[in-house]
């Protein structure tokens, strides 16, 4: 089987990279200069990110949104996902609330925020509580920080991920904590609007990479420049 190396040292399946042409354009041009704006801070980023999202219409992002999950479940399924580490969106997060309802999945486990902003886990489907943030979160047993490293795939959020797989998330630290337990055979993938998917952000050493982003054009892969080669 040809496969892929991302950003994280794991290998994709070439059966879905659907066009490898498709990934170097990415790679180089990227999309979004605006945003992606050289020498910009990530709260600017994050602040200018999340007011895109809130000036979409609620119409397109519910189309953006049914297509990124149709990707997720395309994506489950080419893999054989059988624990996901998923989330529950917020209004205007990509995916929107049904994100989670995940078809064939064995288990899913959805993150429990806790007061140090580290991310327990719970089972899902079950009631979804309301948290701090305006976070509905689901009730039931906390399965412990560790609950993460059985996951053979993590959909995690994100504002932005860049070509080479630097994810911006909302600035807590939690994923770049939690995504350091995620198992070295497991996917991380970030679901996205179009857009989001950025030439740069800026690093720092705490920062996890990711391997793909979920867009409603389909799964695309990070990061395959240099070490990403076919193998
Ligand atoms: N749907 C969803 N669930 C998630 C996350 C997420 O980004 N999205 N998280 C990802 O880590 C964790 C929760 N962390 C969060 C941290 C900040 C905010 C938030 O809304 N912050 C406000 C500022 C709030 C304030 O400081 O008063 C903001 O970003 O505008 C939300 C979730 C776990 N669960
Ligand atoms: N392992 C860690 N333990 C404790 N704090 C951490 C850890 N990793 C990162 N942080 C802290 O979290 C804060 C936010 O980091 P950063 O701006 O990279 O967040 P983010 O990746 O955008 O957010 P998130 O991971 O919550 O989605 C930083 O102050 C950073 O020092």
């Amino acid at each position: 089987m040809v496969s892929y190396r991302t950003a994280s040292n794991r290998l994709w399946p070439r059966s879905l990279v659907s066009d490898l042409s498709n990934l170097r354009i990415l790679a180089g041009k990227g999309a979004v200069p605006v945003v992606a704006a050289p020498g910009r801070t990530k709260p600017e980023l994050r602040s200018a990110l999340l007011s895109a999202r809130r000036a979409t219409a609620p119409e397109v992002r519910q189309q953006a949104d049914l297509a990124i999950r149709a990707a997720l479940a395309a994506l489950i399924a080419e893999v054989g996902a059988e624990t996901v580490c998923a989330y529950r969106p917020m209004t205007g997060e990509p995916g929107g609330a049904q994100l989670p309802d995940l078809p064939g999945v064995r288990r899913v486990l959805l993150p429990v925020l806790r007061p140090d902003l580290d991310l327990d886990w719970a089972a899902y489907p079950a009631p979804l509580v309301a948290g701090r943030y305006g976070l509905s979160e689901p009730d039931g047993p906390r399965l412990g920080l560790d609950a993460i490293a059985g996951a053979d795939l993590v959909v995690a959020p994100g504002l932005a991920v860049s070509a080479d797989g630097v994810r911006l998330g909302r600035g807590g630290g939690s994923y770049d904590r939690a995504l350091a337990r995620v198992s070295p055979s497991a996917l991380v993938v970030v679901p996205l609007y179009e857009g989001e998917l950025v030439d740069r952000l800026p690093a720092e050493p705490h920062d996890r990479p990711v391997d793909a982003v979920v867009t409603p054009a389909g799964v695309r892969l990070v990061s395959h420049t240099g070490r990403n080669r076919p193998r």
